[in-house]
């Protein structure tokens, strides 16, 4: 069901996704791409604390247990966060193209409720590329890897330089990041994309 709307629809110019010869190998831990980061922070004690791991061609799976905090409704996760779950799992694929990406669009289908204590099984694809356009799609299973599907998204990720966020970033911020060896290494990663 991907590309539902024309910006989500790639032209018939666009390519398919290449993985990188670097990528991370199947099943690998991908690890965070900044430690304060919402979705997948280590250092985020109220985060989502996503975990994801490289899948087969560019695609990537992650697990996300709702807990209490995630709460919209009585005993239910809240809509907007299993977008940030949905969102940040698609963020992870830019560790298997090599490329820096930042979401232009995501669009959500809602398709069951998530009862808090669910563990929701994600997994993201890209689908095509255009230009510094990436085209994927991701979804979110209850429980079980092959569970039902509960939530569902196409996206339109968009490649930027490092400069979109030294420059765009609060300063104090960025300086932390900056001063870390960790984070250095990690932008590093992408430097040698070819
Ligand atoms: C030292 C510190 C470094 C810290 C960095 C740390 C680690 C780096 C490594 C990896 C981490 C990277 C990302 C994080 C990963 C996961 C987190 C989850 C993902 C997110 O949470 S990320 C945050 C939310 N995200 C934003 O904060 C974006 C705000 N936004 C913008 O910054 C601009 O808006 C931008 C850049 C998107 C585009 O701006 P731009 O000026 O570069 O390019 P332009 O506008 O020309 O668009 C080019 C072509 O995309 C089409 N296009 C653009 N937007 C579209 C839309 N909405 N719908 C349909 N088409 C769209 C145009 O139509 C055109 O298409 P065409 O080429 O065909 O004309």
């Amino acid at each position: 069901m991907s590309g539902r709307t024309p910006a989500l629809t790639p032209p018939d110019s666009a390519l398919a996704p290449v993985r990188h010869p670097d990528a991370p190998a199947p099943g690998e831990p991908i690890g965070s791409h900044y430690e304060h980061c919402f979705g997948c922070g280590g250092e985020q004690p109220h985060g989502l604390h996503l975990a994801a791991k490289a899948g087969e061609g560019v695609s990537v799976t992650a697990e996300f247990l709702v807990r209490p905090e995630h709460q919209g409704a009585p005993g239910l996760a809240h809509g907007g966060l299993l977008a940030t779950a949905l969102d940040d799992t698609l963020g992870a694929l830019n560790w298997l193209l090599r490329v820096i990406s930042v979401t232009g669009r995501l669009e959500t289908d809602y398709l069951r409720p998530v009862p808090v204590g669910s563990v929701l099984h994600l997994s993201a694809e890209v689908t095509a590329v255009d230009g510094r356009k990436i085209y994927a799609t991701a979804e979110g299973r209850l429980n079980a890897p092959d569970g039902p599907v509960a939530v569902r998204a196409d996206a339109l990720f968009v490649e930027v330089k490092v400069e979109h966020f030294t420059e765009n970033g609060r300063p104090e911020e960025i300086r932390a990041a900056m001063d870390d060896p960790d984070q250095i290494r990690r932008v590093r990663a992408f430097e040698v994309n070819p």
